[in-house]
């Protein structure tokens, strides 16, 4: 691309930053609270609140409270939601067939939003790791994570959670086939409107720490997740792995996780022009907070500046933590 501009003084850059108002007038990506979707996590019992550890600010929640988030959510003007179960180790098996229960933490969640709060997107993840009692997305034969049998366990799953009202199923096991398995699934059940935002790019990564200590699966994960996440290495597989699932039927599509990937956001929204996703995942929640709580880095700023590079990278949306300070912040102050 030419650049014509005039040479210095003639040019001068700073013009356009001279005031706020400046900044303003001449901004080219914005976030707003359209492009939100917050994660919350469900808990068993009665009236729980249980503070997650490492993700200072978050909480669990049990499902006679979900709705009261949701609504929170909604009246904030943040279209979607997406809930996560911390399943009681007691109901975690091998074949993690508490993943297809019509009465399980999210499913029930689900139904109760959907009666409370009709107005708000509900998205659900169809994977195994917060049922499977060896902590992996799919099902294991003997330290194998198969891929063919897990997408049988995924079909049903996706299934019950459309079933329970799921606006949004977020296939994130990243099984081969499994989009288009779950696609087929929901055709011939009647679920034609049911949408998928694929979790294309997932990478194997080590920012996902204190999401399992808040769903619970970190003492049940036995090895790692690289037989089926992608290595953090590669960039041109995700465009094929993006490209594979929206020719299975997928809606939307997410890189995951975020701030370390906006190179892969960048390509994947370029490359397919489809509704793009990121998820700011706890890690990158978990150093922002720290780092805020010792007074290292200036939270607020720093929450806004890294939920607007997701916006300068291409996404139009971002999953994060942080969805509910913001749309806070939006609606007090603008931003
Ligand atoms: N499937 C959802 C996640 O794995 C979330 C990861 C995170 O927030 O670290």
């Amino acid at each position: 691309m030419p650049h014509p501009t005039a040479p210095f003084p003639m040019t001068r850059p700073r013009r356009l930053r001279q005031a706020d108002w400046m900044r303003r007038l001449v901004r080219e990506t914005t976030l707003g609270v359209d492009d939100l979707i917050w994660p919350i996590f469900v808990t068993d019992g009665v009236d729980q609140r249980q503070p997650v550890a490492s993700m200072p600010g978050v909480e669990r929640v049990s499902v006679d409270l979900v709705a009261e988030k949701a609504n929170e959510a909604a009246g904030l003007g943040i279209p979607c939601i997406a809930l996560f179960p911390y399943t009681d180790p007691d109901v975690k098996t091998p074949g993690a067939e508490e993943a297809w229960n019509p009465e399980n933490l999210v499913n029930r969640a689900t139904r109760e939003i959907k009666k409370q709060v009709p107005d708000i997107g509900v998205m659900l993840d169809v994977a195994l790791d917060p049922y499977n009692s060896d902590g992996h997305d799919g099902i294991v034969r003997d330290g194998v994570v198969v891929n063919d049998e897990s997408l049988m366990a995924l079909q049903q799953q996706a299934l019950a959670h459309a079933e329970a009202g799921a606006d949004i199923l977020g296939p994130s096991d990243m099984m081969d086939g499994r989009i288009a398995i779950i696609r087929q699934a929901l055709e011939q059940n009647d679920f034609p409107d049911v949408t998928i935002l694929s979790y294309a790019a997932k990478y194997a990564s080590a920012f996902y720490g204190p999401f399992r200590d808040a769903v619970g699966a970190t003492g049940a994960l036995k090895g790692d997740k690289k037989t089926y996440q992608m290595d953090p290495g590669n960039s041109d597989e995700a465009l094929r792995e993006v490209a594979i699932d929206l020719s299975e039927g997928a809606d939307m599509v997410m890189v995951k996780p975020g701030m370390p990937y906006l190179d892969i956001c960048t390509r994947v929204k370029r490359e397919f022009s489809v509704p793009t996703y990121a998820y700011q995942v706890s890690g990158e929640y978990a150093m922002i907070q720290a780092a805020a709580q010792n007074g290292w880095i200036d939270g607020r700023a720093a929450m806004l500046e890294s939920l607007s590079a997701f916006k300068r990278a291409g996404c139009d949306g971002i999953l994060t933590y942080f969805a509910k300070d913001v749309a806070t912040l939006i609606a007090e102050e603008g931003l």
